[in-house]
């Protein structure tokens, strides 16, 4: 068990088959899709070398750019920051080979397509130091001035135990998990779609908060503010508490928040090495071809300024060099919003409703700074209590939540001394990196009197507001009550056939698209969502023995509601 809640297998439960992101709005395989033999899907040879536009060099442009590369296809990938996007792992000057994950650092094996490419590029992985997780030596719960030490749910006062059995009994009572989950790992459809279609209907217009308070579990207004601070799995969830209640079953259904994973020397490899890979076999592409030999000096074309839809069919995107190309097809990637501020659009690149959907999208705002140190000293033991001398500690003070991050005894140590969401992350945006550093030490200092973690710091800290970064503004979305109409309708553009002609071509993808949002696999699932409609808006088509989410799309397809 990971979680300061358990909301996966129990203990003493049977072993059953893995919990995985199947669902549950479109439950398509697309990790057996991936492995299969048959590939993805070819296009026509008379379309071999045809030059695709992937906007956006994160997680979902690489793999879109990858797979379309291996059907033969040119992918040319625009980028206006750097290769990984919100996989970005930075370094501490002076000290190579220890990074701090700005954007996404711990990856639940649920995850499966986007474990699809961690494995075959053979990255290594290791537990993530979670609250209470056993690979965490010891957890720090600090509430209203009153701290608690513990490895253990069962170290802690039973308020906790209490607290952790209302979530469980609230879910199972008020949304099915435990036939959801079932379900969710027999990948049995027809369950899947019956439960959650029944769900959506009912909790689409509420909130997390509201749904805590339907529950007689929570009729404690206590329990409610604890829950909100130590949440499940990773930390606290209050500040998801206006959210969509639909955006968090998501995430305990799948598993999304337990178990988790990181990727030893960072995670940014991920789509760095699939940009540098040069797959055997690719039809059309001679041997050694990569990503990165297919682009002028083995760079992404720069930022994209306009994008427009020009005659017959065909969609023409400016770069911030000042270049103008025209492609048959193109695939966006990048967060929506930047359609709506940073690059200039022909309205008729969408039909109005899916601009609608773009407008209304809702992002968490996040921040975090990391420091560097000389080594894991949060190990030595305290001569007095015999605890350690710093822990994984969750706060309701300015910090929140902050991880320990251990490369070994001989080796420098990373702590992400804060990582915050929403509000919490608002707070830190007018502050410098020294203030929020002196902010945060502070309220640490209040837990750990006498511990100098400043006399331990070896490197300037490095720390990021994701609102705030121009490429990106946001972490993540997180739709709010009522808008799973637009979700399913930017979900499912990639099935473009009874779009009117004018508006196919253009696709999304990215994890803002998919329906786990915040998760690397969202990018994964909606880049093999768009790489489908690429390939079927060149006249190509899949193996019968491997259909892709295209083909079965009609009947895996997300519950659609009327507008009225
Ligand atoms: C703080 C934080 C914590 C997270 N934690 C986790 C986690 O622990 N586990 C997990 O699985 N996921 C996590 N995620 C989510 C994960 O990072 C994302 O799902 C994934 O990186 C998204 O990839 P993407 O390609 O969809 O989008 P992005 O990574 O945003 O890629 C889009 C790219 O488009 C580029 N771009 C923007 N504008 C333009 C333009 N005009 N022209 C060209 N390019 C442009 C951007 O520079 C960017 O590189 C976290 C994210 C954040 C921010």
């Amino acid at each position: 068990m990971t979680s300061a809640v358990p909301v996966a297998v129990r203990e003493g439960e049977e072993p059953q088959k893995p919990l995985t992101m199947f669902g549950p709005d479109f439950p398509f395989p697309y990790d057996d899709y991936l492995a299969h033999p048959a590939g993805l899907g070819s296009v026509p040879e008379a379309e071999y070398g045809a030059e695709v536009a992937v906007i956006g060099g994160g997680l979902s442009g690489i793999v879109t750019a990858y797979e379309l590369m291996r059907m033969g296809l040119k992918p040319v990938v625009y980028e206006a920051d750097q290769i990984g996007g919100r996989l970005r792992s930075v370094g501490f000057e002076g000290h190579p080979g220890v990074v701090a994950e700005m954007g996404a650092m711990r990856f639940p094996p649920s995850s499966t397509g986007f474990f699809h490419y961690v494995d075959a590029l053979g990255l290594s992985t290791t537990r993530f130091p979670n609250p209470l997780d056993p690979a965490t030596p010891s957890t720090v719960i600090d509430l209203k001035g009153v701290t608690h030490y513990a490895r253990t749910l069962d170290e802690l006062p039973d308020v906790y135990r209490e607290v952790a059995d209302a979530w469980h009994d609230t879910l199972v009572a008020q949304a099915r998990s435990d036939e959801m989950q079932a379900a969710m790992r027999r990948r049995d459809v027809p369950a899947i779609k019956a439960i959650w279609d029944e769900l959506v209907e009912r909790l689409d217009n509420q909130t997390f908060y509201g749904f805590l308070c339907d529950s007689p579990a929570f009729a404690s207004f206590r329990r409610r503010e604890i829950f909100g601070q130590v949440g499940f799995g990773t930390g606290g969830w209050d500040t998801d508490f206006p959210n969509s209640i639909l955006e968090i079953l998501r995430v305990v259904y799948t598993g999304a928040d337990d178990d988790h994973r990181s990727i030893v020397g960072g995670c940014q490899q991920v789509p760095e090495l699939l940009w540098s890979a040069s797959p055997s076999g690719m039809p059309h592409w001679p041997e050694g071809t990569s990503l990165a030999s297919l682009h002028r000096d083995g760079r992404p074309r720069p930022a994209v300024t306009h994008l427009r839809r020009t005659a017959p069919n065909n969609i023409t995107v400016t770069d911030a060099s000042g270049e103008i190309r025209t492609y048959p097809a193109a695939v966006f990637t990048a967060q929506s919003w930047m359609l709506l501020s940073r690059i200039e659009c022909d309205e008729t690149l969408f039909p109005s409703d899916h601009w609608t959907a773009i407008e209304r999208t809702h992002y968490m705002g996040s921040s975090k700074l990391f420091l560097l140190v000389d080594r894991p000293f949060w190990l030595d033991k305290d001569p007095v209590t015999g605890r350690d001398t710093m822990s994984m500690t969750l706060t309701d003070r300015m910090t929140r939540g902050t991880y320990l991050l251990d490369n070994g005894p001989d080796r420098p140590g990373v702590i992400c001394l804060s990582y915050t969401w929403s509000d919490d992350s608002l707070k830190w945006v007018p502050l410098s990196t020294e203030e929020r550093l002196e902010v945060m030490l502070k309220s640490l200092s209040q837990i750990y009197p006498g511990v100098d973690i400043r006399r331990h710091v070896i490197a300037t800290p490095v720390t990021v507001s994701w609102e705030t970064e121009p490429d990106f503004m946001g972490a993540f979305k997180a739709n709010l009550p009522g808008h799973y109409r637009y979700q399913e309708r930017l979900y499912t553009h990639f099935v473009q056939d009874a779009l009117p002609e004018v508006y196919r071509g253009l696709f999304l993808a990215g994890d803002d698209i998919s329906w786990t949002a915040g998760w690397a696999e969202g990018a994964v699932q909606t880049a093999i969502n768009a790489v489908w409609g690429v390939m079927h808006h060149f006249g190509g088509s899949t193996d019968p023995a491997n259909p892709g989410p295209g083909d079965r799309f009609d009947e895996l397809a997300p519950l659609r509601f009327p507008d009225e």
